[in-house]
């Protein structure tokens, strides 16, 4: 997504370093009581298929409202956010990726630095669907881990009536991938609320 207004384009942009809790002043804190204080910084990359909704499902959650039925290919944009939850507070970096197809190279900055994944596919798509395994295979493989934290999200669920996915495989696969599932609108503003998006959902795991 390359869209005018709605992020920072940091292609090229320095990986940084996964970052270690840090503890706000009070001032800072801007007085609110009940809030431990600690702020976590989660640096999240969203990753899945072309037009499958990333750049869409980024936006929303950063700008509601923001829907637009047009389509702008992506080359990388970043998203922040800062959310609070449980009383910890999470300055969220989120990586708005160019659409993957199973050729394409898996990018070094993908995996440096980086908390988390948000692997979205399309629900009215199958091959957005069965790209999400090439994917995560690709990110174990270049981690050298066998394990990763991420959510699988099923994108445009409002689009029920053209569904090639249904939500149990979508859920079977997360299952099997030892990651959170949820199915999103980004259209409809379904499951982009803070608490449901998956960026808060991978904070959470992490
Ligand atoms: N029906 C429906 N359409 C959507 C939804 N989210 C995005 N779209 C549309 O799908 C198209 C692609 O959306 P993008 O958000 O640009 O998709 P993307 O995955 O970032 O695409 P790339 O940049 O190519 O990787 C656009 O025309 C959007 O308006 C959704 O929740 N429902």
């Amino acid at each position: 997504m390359s869209r005018p207004n709605q992020s920072r384009n940091t292609a090229g942009a320095q990986q940084q370093q996964a970052s270690k809790p840090t503890t706000n002043t009070p001032a800072q804190q801007g007085g609110s009581s009940g809030n431990s204080g600690t702020t976590m910084k989660r640096k999240v990359l969203i990753m899945g298929s072309r037009s499958v909704g990333k750049s869409s499902l980024a936006s929303q959650f950063v700008e509601p409202n923001s829907f637009n039925e047009s389509y702008y290919p992506t080359i990388e944009s970043t998203h922040t956010k800062t959310i609070k939850h449980e009383g910890i507070t999470y300055d969220c970096e989120i990586i708005d990726t160019a659409g993957q197809d199973e050729y394409s190279l898996f990018n070094h900055k993908y995996a440096v630095g980086i908390h988390g994944y948000i692997l979205v596919y399309s629900i009215a798509s199958r091959q957005s669907f069965e790209m999400i395994q090439t994917l995560h295979d690709k990110i174990l493989d270049f981690q050298g881990v066998d394990k990763v934290c991420c959510v699988v999200v099923g994108q445009k669920c409002d689009l029920n009536g053209v569904r090639q996915v249904k939500f149990e495989e979508g859920q079977a696969l997360a299952k099997k991938l030892h990651a959170n599932f949820i199915e999103t609108s980004a259209k409809d503003n379904k499951n982009i609320t803070d608490y449901h998006h998956p960026s808060t959902l991978i904070s959470r795991r992490i």
